[in-house]
């Protein structure tokens, strides 16, 4: 499991590697801000479908707390909000972000399959899915880095999604870890997990390749 994503994760997408070496313009950065809010909007929709699968009062009441993450307990809290603020920071105004009017076509079917895994997938596959986010804390770490060096332009405020979602990222990978490897006891289904996380690492790789193609 923790083989694929070393391969292919995002972190090696070179939109990442020239975001961390402060190469990006203003508009790439915007644009990436603006794509990477459809995707955000869109992992508390996936985490509810996911949730519908789960068949026991522990597992669901662990797994609600992703959508509370997202959508936070009441209105101005929450990572969606926070993605909204980090968007104001770099000079993009709330409701553009949320008409949604300027997303890439490549992105919306990216997030699209992202969210049909988990509704038409296992339980299992849904998880393994989610499971890139062991990957995902060091390279927001690496990102804050980037961000304050690179692009001061953009309010040291607006990184504060960043900085939640390190230890958030960090528990929620190896609760599902846990998961996939107590329900995945066979080669076919340790195969479906895998395979359930390359598709989630093309995902998040056809939308740095669609920001990339489109704002360079
Ligand atoms: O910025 C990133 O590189 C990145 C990657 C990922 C990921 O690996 O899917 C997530 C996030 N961020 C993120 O912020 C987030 O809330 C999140 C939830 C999930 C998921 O699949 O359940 N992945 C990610």
């Amino acid at each position: 499991m923790r083989a694929v994503p070393e391969r292919r994760y995002h972190h090696l997408h070179s939109f990442n590697l020239r975001m961390h070496a402060g190469e990006l313009s203003k508009d790439e950065l915007r644009g990436w801000i603006l794509n990477r809010f459809h995707y955000q909007r869109h992992i508390p929709i996936k985490d509810a479908l996911t949730l519908a699968k789960l068949e026991t009062p522990e597992l669901r009441r662990s797994w609600i707390r992703r959508i509370h993450d997202h959508d936070g307990t009441r209105p101005g809290e929450g990572g969606i909000e926070r993605w909204l603020r980090l968007g104001e920071a770099a000079g993009l105004p709330r409701e553009q972000l949320l008409s949604g009017q300027d997303v890439l076509p490549a992105v919306r079917l990216a997030v699209e399959g992202y969210v049909n895994l988990c509704r038409l997938g296992t339980p299992l596959e849904a998880v393994a899915a989610s499971l890139t986010e062991l990957f995902a804390p060091d390279l927001m770490r690496r990102r804050i880095d980037a961000f304050e060096r690179h692009y001061p332009w953009i309010d040291q405020d607006g990184l504060t999604y960043f900085r939640m979602r390190v230890p958030q990222g960090a528990r929620d990978g190896e609760e599902a870890l846990e998961l996939v490897l107590s329900w995945a006891t066979g080669r076919a289904d340790q195969e479906r997990a895998v395979a359930a996380l390359a598709y989630k690492c093309d995902v998040l790789w056809s939308l740095l390749d669609a920001v990339e193609r489109a704002y360079r």
